[in-house]
């Protein structure tokens, strides 16, 4: 389902890739949690999948497609095939919880009969039957998450990606949201989530893969947050007395020692490298048709004000009631 064939990930020439050498396959149906370190390359993982930044070099593969040779006009299709779900969940905050999921449909053109059905159905779902009509500020944030949720599984994607979707949330939501999400993967989406949740992690028993300076350095079946593995930075194993990472061990010595699963990364070392690859121009990334919507539609919204401006209260709130379904 997703593939990275010897993926190198360098941002800026002369500074350490975000990933090196990666060597991994995620399968249709899989649950996976990508843990590790801030910086680690968890979000820029997800970032290849959804071709929004290019591999300095080897390649992307979703759904049996290299990601190099799908033209910038195909993206939004390709990217109909995924959800994404964010922290800060990323809703627009004039329109209710109904209207927020019907813009996803709306954008790539779904007919109003199916919107009809759609929606609600989607709402069920995620336990917010009764609460269609509510504007984001009026929800709490597991309710907003149980939105962006609906929002991104809406066109049935076969891949899902969250990035820490739990991560603003008490244990208690976070639990609720990870029952969602497992809803989900098991109605087939290949799920993959980005977190530093340990409780959900350890709960889950799903599969690990953990990411340490751009490289593997775990992969378990059924993993847990810790690991005892020597490579694991979660674990403090490759840390030293100070706390820092030990850099003195070269990352394919690090790289013999764990690996659970085949799929480990190879070895590294490719900062000497870097010099010599191209600076990747990340303003050539393709389009994002649902991205781009909602930008405009925050513009129309907020004008040159920020868009975590308040959400209307009141009298306009009340209006916005009024309009909703
Ligand atoms: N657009 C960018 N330009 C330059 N460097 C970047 C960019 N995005 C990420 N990086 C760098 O790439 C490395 C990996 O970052 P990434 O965001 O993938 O990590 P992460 O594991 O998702 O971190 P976090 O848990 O904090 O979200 C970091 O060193 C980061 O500074």
């Amino acid at each position: 389902m997703i593939r990275f064939d010897d993926v190198t990930k360098t941002y800026l020439r002369g500074t350490r890739p975000a990933l090196t050498n990666l060597d991994i396959e995620f399968e249709r149906g899989d649950f996976v949690f990508l843990v590790g370190a801030s910086g680690s390359g968890k979000s820029t993982l997800m970032r290849l999948v959804l071709k929004e930044t290019a591999p300095t070099s080897g390649s992307v593969y979703v759904a049996g497609k290299d990601l190099s040779r799908v033209p910038s006009w195909k993206v939004p299709s390709l990217r109909r095939e995924i959800g994404m779900v964010f922290q800060d969940f990323r809703l627009l905050p004039t329109k209710t919880a109904y209207q927020n999921i019907e813009f996803a449909l709306a954008v790539i053109g779904t007919p109003r009969k199916q919107v009809r059905r759609l929606v609600p159905e989607m709402l069920e779902m995620v336990g917010l039957a009764d609460k269609g009509r509510r504007l984001p500020h009026e929800l709490s944030g597991g309710e907003q998450q149980r939105v962006a949720i609906a929002r991104a599984y809406v066109n049935r994607p076969t891949i899902l990606l969250a990035d820490e979707p739990t991560g603003n949330l008490d244990p208690a939501t976070s639990e609720g949201i990870l029952e969602l999400l497992a809803e989900i993967n098991g109605q087939g989406a290949t799920v993959v989530m980005a977190t530093h949740d340990q409780g959900a992690v350890d709960r889950m028993s799903r599969r690990v893969v953990e990411l340490v300076d751009g490289h593997v350095v775990r992969d378990e079946e059924h993993g847990t947050y810790e690991s005892t593995a020597p490579d694991s930075e979660i674990s403090g194993a490759a840390e030293t007395a100070d706390g820092e990472t030990d850099t003195s061990v070269h990352p394919e010595e690090r790289e013999t020692a764990t690996v659970a699963r085949a799929h480990g990364s190879r070895a590294a070392a490719a900062v000497d490298d870097v010099e010599d690859e191209e600076l990747v121009d990340e303003a050539e990334d393709a389009p994002n048709d649902l991205d781009d919507a909602f930008d405009e539609e925050l513009d129309d919204t907020f004008g040159d004000e920020a868009p975590g401006a308040e959400a209307p209260e009141g009298p306009e709130a009340a209006a916005h009631e009024e309009e909703a379904r």
